[in-house]
């Protein structure tokens, strides 16, 4: 039972990492050895499940990350960018495999992360779902066979809380969309128009946020042409589907080589 690998969780009140607590003690491929949280926090100090609202799970929430990646196999982590770069060099330095979920990332940071992964295995995506990642493949190949009269629009939904736009999964669809037509995204993209904007540029990939309620997470790829359109769409009706796909890739990444991976090398897409 005890050499099945140690799961710590960062940010764990949070939307994700709740789930991500439930998701862990449910498993028998794995056992939950820490709880994380910001310095100052009012769940520090208690046990993870009873500040959950349920039973004890004899694991406290801590604010020190570096005892607490000692005991880790992995580190499941979906917080904030500041706090992933410093966990990405803290959990290289523990050898945990590092699964980050975190969006909102910039070139900087993933750079800071890119050299973390020198020493450990980081896995790293926008979205962990196995529908979103299956996605992305169906985006390329359709980009690829329709050519730059299909003007690309990605629009995405989420809850009234989320603080980045466009969203990660978006911009990992974009890259698809952008890879299947042999272009850069940043060469290509067109987020959030607003006032005189000029007619459409030919070949962009527009990006749209929508923010309210209680959204989980939806995302669609059009494809309009003059007379006909193809969307395709992911709905995320339960976070328990991110949280599942990253205890996938924190198992995957046992004994792996050191390196950045993403959801497809886990899910093998
Ligand atoms: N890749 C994916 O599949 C998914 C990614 N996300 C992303 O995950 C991130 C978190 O999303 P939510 O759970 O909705 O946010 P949230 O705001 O509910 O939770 C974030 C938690 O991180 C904690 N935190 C912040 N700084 C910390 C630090 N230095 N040390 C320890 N804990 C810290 C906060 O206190 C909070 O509890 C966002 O970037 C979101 O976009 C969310 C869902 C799926
Ligand atoms: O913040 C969220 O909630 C989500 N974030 C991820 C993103 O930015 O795409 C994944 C999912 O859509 C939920």
């Amino acid at each position: 039972m005890t050499d099945l690998p140690g799961i710590v969780i960062t940010g764990a009140s949070g939307r994700m990492g709740q789930i991500l607590v439930q998701t862990v003690t449910a498993s028998d491929a794995c056992r939950l050895v820490g709880a994380l949280e910001r310095p100052g926090h009012d769940w520090v100090g208690q046990d993870i499940g009873t500040a959950m609202g349920g039973a004890a799970l004899g694991v406290t929430v801590s604010d020190d990350a570096v005892a607490t990646f000692a005991k880790a196999q992995a580190v499941i982590d979906f917080t904030a960018p500041a706090a992933t770069v410093q966990f990405a060099g803290l959990a290289a330095q523990a050898r945990a495999v590092h699964v980050i979920g975190t969006t909102g990332l910039t070139p900087e940071d993933i750079a800071a992360i890119d050299r973390a992964a020198h020493h450990a295995v980081i896995v790293r995506a926008g979205n962990m779902s196995l529908g979103v990642n299956l996605l992305t493949v169906l985006a390329q190949k359709v980009a690829a066979a329709l050519d730059a009269d299909y003007d690309i629009e990605i629009v995405e939904a989420h809850h009234r809380h989320k603080v980045d736009a466009p969203s990660g999964t978006a911009l990992m669809l974009g890259e698809a969309a952008a890879a299947g037509r042999g272009v850069d995204l940043a060469d290509v993209r067109d987020s959030g128009r607003d006032g005189i904007t000029g007619a459409r540029k030919r070949g962009d990939i527009g990006f749209h946020a929508i923010r309210g309620g209680d959204t989980v997470g939806d995302h669609d790829v059009i494809f309009a042409a003059d007379g006909e359109q193809i969307t395709l769409r992911h709905r995320a009706t339960d976070r328990s589907v991110f949280a599942r796909g990253a205890l996938k890739a924190a198992l995957w990444g046992q004994d792996r080589a050191p390196g950045h991976y993403d959801m497809l090398n886990v899910l093998g897409l």
